[in-house]
């Protein structure tokens, strides 16, 4: 029945709203997929989609170097709907006109729709829409019409009558009210889906992709006790069963008290082969004198592959190694269309020369989605609503050289974080909250005698998806808590800061 599974697939052109459009789409109960622009006509036939979508992107299709996907695929029949660059690329492909407008509109437009019914079924004549271009549709090709204009747009939404829309708006960002309504009317009123597409549903299908794929041979599971490698252990082990080893890496780089905590939770809440591994001294080793961001990033992230490749050796043959790696880490590692931010030592990190298969569920997936996965599979709630913690630890969070003088300097103050954070009531409330090693010394006086000592800042932000984040308006008494604690309880430390940065500009973690 799954092989059935309906399926809409996604160019992307380089749109930063690529990704939202693709969970749009599964909110809609439907599969979806990204895939490159340039991704041959015959590989996205095979993929049988019931309709396709095109992305927005900063080029302007008349330009030399514009990203265009086949021609042909306006031929297949399949409903296209493109938003943005999309659909100015197919009335440029089809013959139309396309031109840098006299004004550009960004932000907030009004709609004038002048054919209710089709894409804008039950909604008005008149709607708030989010808009973000300088060009615009001249001349429409032949065959197609138009549906509604704004202002300064005479073509804002057009289509052939038959399977082709364009829409010259955003139907994907919150900012147009009425965006989900306009896609799901595509989606099943024009391209006919039935919406079959849920969690359990995602479940069953990626046990069977994983047993079809590895068989009877046997698998590693990267666990970290976070909430992505656990919902990726649980189905990689309805998958596979037995023949599925965990493996927990204790790098040195975990938190106070981590590495039991996990290791207790999964032995009483799962019941699957996991060995926890110590290679706290051979990651250590390897950092020594190592400054640089990026370069730590890719250290942890190739000792990591050889790490599973020596407990691989110890276990016999295995050719399967399963990570619980996001949407949000392949983005970040960056692509062939999207810059890199950092090296995510799942994707980015990984070494050239990896020798395992790797098998990774959830890599299409924001964490709010595969929050709802794990409660679907019943994992506990202390697992599922975690905060996140970098597979690179507490490396990505002291900057500069990492030592053990330091590590032990921010376990004692990220623990003293975290706990008050719970006790406060609003750990569930925070995407995430810990502390960071900066590697300012500054002057004190304490007990009357000067100090010099390390800062310590505090990073405590919201967010949905950890694509952009807000940093929390933390009450002050409770930053004046967490900042006697540390100064009192934390040798090395004389002097804490609060990180009210949000992403972008800045990210997250501060390497
Ligand atoms: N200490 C570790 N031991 C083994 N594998 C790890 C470890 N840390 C990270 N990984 C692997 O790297 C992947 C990415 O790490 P990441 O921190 O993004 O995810 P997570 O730990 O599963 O979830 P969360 O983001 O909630 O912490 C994990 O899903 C896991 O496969
Ligand atoms: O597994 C991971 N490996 C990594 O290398 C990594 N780097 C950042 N993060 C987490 O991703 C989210 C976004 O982080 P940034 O805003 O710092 O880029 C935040 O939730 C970060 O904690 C990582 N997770
Ligand atoms: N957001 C977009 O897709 C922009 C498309 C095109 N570059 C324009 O400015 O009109
Ligand atoms: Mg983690």
């Amino acid at each position: 029945m799954l092989k059935d599974r309906e399926s809409v697939i996604i160019l992307d052109f380089g749109g930063q709203y690529s990704q939202l459009i693709a969970r749009r789409v599964r909110e809609a109960h439907i599969y979806s997929e990204i895939l490159p622009y340039d991704t041959p006509l015959e590989r996205i036939l095979d993929k049988k989609p019931k309709a396709i979508i095109l992305s927005g992107g900063p080029a302007s299709v008349y330009s030399k170097d514009a990203p265009r996907c086949d021609k042909r695929l306006f031929e297949t029949g399949i409903p296209v709907l493109g938003i943005c660059y999309g659909m100015q690329l197919m009335c440029h492909l089809l013959g139309g006109k396309v031109e840098a407008a006299k004004a550009g509109e960004y932000g907030r437009t009004e709609l004038l729709v002048d054919e209710e019914g089709g894409l804008f079924d039950g909604l008005g004549k008149k709607l708030t829409v989010w808009m973000s271009h300088g060009d615009s549709i001249l001349e429409l090709p032949e065959g197609f019409r138009t549906l509604a204009r704004t202002k300064n747009t005479p073509h804002a939404a057009v289509s052939n009558g038959k399977n082709l829309f364009g829409v010259q708006f955003h139907p994907e960002v919150a900012h147009t009210p009425d965006g989900k309504k306009i896609l799901s009317n595509f989606l099943y009123k024009i391209a006919g889906c039935s919406g079959s597409w849920t969690a359990e549903a995602f479940v069953e299908e990626q046990v069977r992709l994983i047993r079809e794929r590895v068989g009877n041979k046997r698998a590693l599971c990267a666990l970290s006790g976070g909430v992505d490698s656990s919902v990726a252990a649980v189905i990689a082990h309805r998958a596979i069963g037995d023949n599925l080893t965990c493996i927990f890496v204790d790098h040195g780089l975990l938190r106070k008290g981590e590495k039991e905590q996990v290791e207790r939770t999964f032995r009483e809440k799962f019941h699957m082969n996991l060995k926890v591994v110590d290679a706290s001294e051979r990651f250590l080793k390897r950092l020594e004198g190592v400054t640089d961001p990026e370069t730590k990033r890719k250290i942890i992230g190739e000792e990591f592959i050889r790490v599973f490749e020596d407990e691989a050796k110890k276990l016999g043959r295995i050719d399967f190694l399963v990570q619980g790696t996001l949407y949000p880490d392949v983005i970040e590692s960056g692509t062939k269309t999207a810059a890199v931010i950092k090296s995510h030592h799942n994707v980015g990190g990984l070494p050239e020369d990896l020798k395992f298969e790797l098998i990774e569920p959830l890599r299409d997936l924001f964490k709010d989605e595969v929050r709802e996965v794990g409660l679907k599979l019943g994992l506990p709630e202390e697992i599922v609503f975690r905060h996140p913690f970098p597979g690179p630890g507490l490396a990505v969070r002291i900057l500069g050289e990492v030592t053990r003088e330091k590590l032990n300097i921010l376990r004692e103050a990220d623990a003293i974080v975290t706990e008050e954070i719970k006790k406060a009531g609003i750990y569930g409330e925070l995407w995430q909250a810990f502390a960071v090693l900066t590697n300012v010394k500054s002057v004190g006086v304490m007990g009357d005698a000067r100090t010099y000592a390390y800062t310590v800042a505090v990073r405590a932000v919201k967010s949905d998806d950890g694509m952009t984040a807000d940093w929390a308006r933390l009450p002050y008494d409770l930053l004046d808590i967490i900042s006697t604690r540390i100064v009192n309880e934390v040798a090395g430390v004389n002097r804490v800061v609060y990180d009210i940065t949000s992403k972008p500009p800045a990210t997250i973690e501060w390497e």
